[in-house]
């Protein structure tokens, strides 16, 4: 079980954060970072800034804007700091970003991130491929990092990527899963975002794995997220699944965009995010209040992927926009 520091003043920052009841669940955005980092066409500065703009007033309260990550491992979010700069920020939106080290955290500081994210993985490979050392590698690289941010007074999520399978190792065991969490924690995430990288999981191993770390955490599932992708299908599934074990943060790129760049294996597509336009259905359709505005959304994602030439990966989108016609 991990020692959590109950004085700790990030714990009043996720009680602020989260100041759900029972009936309430957060949608943490992604679409701008997750959504955007593995699209390979030129995608204009000032229209990312326009998409986060939107997503901004549509009642969404978490947004994941960018990464300050190396330029050389992902290019298509070179442009982060002028992104977070130029964005009109609505003072009900929190904006974070990802940092994998002291210099990402260093940009995020100076462009005013809000909350950070450091992104660890419970796969050795994956560790590898994604940020280039081991897991006990990368965990000493994020406690520096963390203590920087606490000195900062910036709130940390913590990322784990992998939690039920990894591109390059198959299955990964929940024990592997729980002693990354509870290191993440314990160094002073306020939360873990648990990625379904490649979207593998299914209600059965999303159970199993939420009932280890149950123990972990203490039966705290606040200190827990999900964060799925829908490559067989399976994320409405897996986050209904979770919704049943306690958690009430759900990680989902509007249109369904997205994907980790360093997940793929032999150049195989990646699969986008769970669409935020589903999950905002899903809740409507369960009576979870989210403040989220479906049509606002829906309009945000016929703005990007208009300016990708893409069809959106939702399917309410869809849905309602063939009810429009
Ligand atoms: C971690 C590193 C930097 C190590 O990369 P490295 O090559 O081992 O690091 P390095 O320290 O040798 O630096 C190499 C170059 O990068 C520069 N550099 C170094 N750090 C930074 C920085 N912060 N910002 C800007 N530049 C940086 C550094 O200055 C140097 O520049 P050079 O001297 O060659 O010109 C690299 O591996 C990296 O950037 N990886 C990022 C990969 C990534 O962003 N992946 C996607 C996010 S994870 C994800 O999508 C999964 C998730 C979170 O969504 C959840 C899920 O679905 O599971």
């Amino acid at each position: 079980m991990i020692k959590i520091n109950k004085n700790f003043a990030f714990q009043k920052i996720k009680r602020c954060l989260s100041n759900f009841t029972s009936s309430n669940v957060a949608i943490v955005e992604v679409g701008p970072r997750d959504g955007l980092q593995n699209e390979k066409q030129n995608i204009p500065t000032d229209k990312k800034i326009e998409f986060i703009n939107l997503l901004s007033n549509s009642g969404l309260k978490r947004i994941e804007v960018t990464s300050f990550v190396s330029p050389k491992w992902v290019p298509q979010l070179a442009d982060a700091k002028q992104v977070m700069k130029s964005i009109q920020r609505n003072p009900l939106v929190r904006y974070s970003t990802l940092t994998p080290n002291l210099k990402g955290l260093d940009d995020a500081i100076e462009v005013g991130s809000q909350e950070i994210a450091i992104f660890g993985a419970a796969s050795e490979t994956f560790t590898k491929k994604n940020i280039n050392c081991t897991i006990e590698q990368s965990l000493k690289q994020f406690d520096q990092v963390v203590q920087k941010a606490k000195l900062n007074e910036i709130p940390i999520r913590g990322y784990v990527s992998c939690v039920v399978g990894c591109p390059y190792e198959g299955h990964i065991k929940p024990k592997i899963v729980c002693n990354v969490v509870e290191k993440m924690l314990e160094m002073g995430c306020y939360e873990i975002s648990l990625g379904d990288t490649i979207g593998v999981g299914n209600p059965k191993t999303i159970s199993d794995l939420l009932n280890e770390l149950k123990l972990v955490v203490n039966n705290k599932m606040d200190l827990l997220a999900i964060h799925c992708h829908d490559t067989y299908g399976m994320a409405l599934v897996n986050i209904v699944e979770s919704l049943e074990h306690g958690i009430r943060v759900i990680d989902s790129s509007t249109s369904g965009l997205g994907g980790c760049p360093y997940a793929s294996k032999n150049g195989a597509a990646v699969s986008g995010n769970v669409a935020t336009e589903d999950v905002v259905y899903l809740l409507n359709s369960l009576g979870v209040n989210t403040g989220v505005d479906l049509d606002k959304i829906i309009q945000a994602g016929d703005f990007i992927t208009n300016v990708l030439n893409k069809k959106s990966n939702s399917k309410v989108a869809l849905a309602l926009s063939c009810k429009k016609n």
